[in-house]
């Protein structure tokens, strides 16, 4: 997968080992950021400026955009490949926008085959043999294997920055290099987005290197909904982000996104409107969310929630017998 621009900074170990010794936020750093953002092939064309790399990151923006015009999915569709074992599927399996589907099944059991089944748009050429169909047909070449033309942002588990920006102007150098007309309103709002989902506060002040694992990924989620054309998300076990994962859902259904969610708590998949049950590397059932079942999601949410105030109580030094009885 092509990384897209927040993995992309993260993982320039070259930009960090500059940036030792310049001041936050130069215009060294700056122009790191964007030059690390732009493909192989744009660089050549854009020179060392700031202003040229900025130039070179809008042009390859602009044109993603109107890749992006057809980035549209109405339809998505799974056909059946072979478990592990080889033993043939059989689902009907389509997906629509705005569709939340969870993925269950023990460890090792091909959860994750099923996600990069779907991110690589697989073609029966992947250890499953499943074939994925974009609105009823076959992807394009472009469609699958370019990075402007990738339908899929996937969510994984890992994420560290090596970069020490604050995150406004991290957000702010994001927002412009997806070719934001207002790269500081979009990047407010990915903040405060980002912000109501984490489970501890920081602002746009705080350098990024200072923020924890759930802060951190509730950027990515943030800046993933609000920033990404890509019409389709994977989250990969939301539930260990350290953020609410209710609101992370809302930010992308909102914006007609398909949402596959890989997990092994119930809250989580409950929170679809149907789970797929991948048994020793196969799909062996597709569960509508029952109302039954939503009611019990209701009482695990009372659940967790008493058991955060417990450990909120706890990190903060409050006898727990006293944030009990408050319960
Ligand atoms: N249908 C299949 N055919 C062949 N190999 C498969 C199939 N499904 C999964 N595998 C392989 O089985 C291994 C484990 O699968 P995977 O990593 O997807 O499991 P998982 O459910 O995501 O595990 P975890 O819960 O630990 O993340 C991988 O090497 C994967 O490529």
């Amino acid at each position: 997968m092509m990384p897209d621009e927040i993995e992309i900074l993260d993982k320039t170990a070259e930009a960090f080992l500059a940036a030792r010794g310049f001041p936050p936020v130069s215009e060294h750093r700056k122009l790191e950021a964007y030059w690390a953002a732009l493909p192989w092939e744009f660089r050549d064309t854009c020179g060392w400026t700031l202003e040229t790399l900025r130039q070179g990151l809008r042009d390859y923006r602009a044109a993603e955009r109107e890749g992006a015009a057809s980035l549209s999915v109405e339809r998505l569709d799974v056909l059946p490949g072979r478990s592990k074992s080889g033993e043939p599927e059989s689902f009907s399996l389509t997906f629509r926008p705005g569709d939340v589907t969870a993925i269950v099944g023990p460890t090792g059991s091909g959860k994750s085959r099923l996600l990069g089944d779907i991110e690589c748009l697989a073609q029966g050429d992947t250890p499953s043999g499943r074939v994925v169909l974009v609105d009823g047909g076959k992807p394009d070449r472009k469609t699958r294997f370019t990075a402007e033309g990738r339908l899929v942002a996937q969510i994984t588990q890992n994420m560290n920055f090596v970069m020490d920006l604050e995150v406004e102007t991290f957000l702010r150098l994001h927002a412009e290099s997806r070719g934001s007309q207002t790269p500081d309103t979009a990047a407010a709002d990915v903040l405060e987005a980002a912000v109501s989902m984490a489970g501890e506060a920081f602002t746009g002040k705080t350098p990024l290197t200072q923020l924890s694992g759930g802060q951190s990924r509730a950027l990515m989620i943030a800046g993933a909904a609000l920033l990404s054309p890509k019409p389709i998300v994977l989250l990969d076990e939301i539930e260990n982000a350290g953020v609410d994962r209710a609101r992370a859902l809302a930010l992308f259904t909102d914006r007609g996104k398909i949402v596959l969610l890989s997990t092994h708590d119930p809250l989580t998949a409950l929170s679809g409107s149907r789970r797929i049950v991948i048994r020793n590397g196969g799909i062996a059932a597709i569960l509508e969310t029952t109302d039954e079942e939503r009611g019990y999601a209701e009482v695990l949410l009372r659940r967790e929630q008493r058991h955060n105030a417990l450990r909120n109580a706890m990190r903060s030094g409050t006898p727990l017998a006293q944030a009990w009885q408050e319960l």
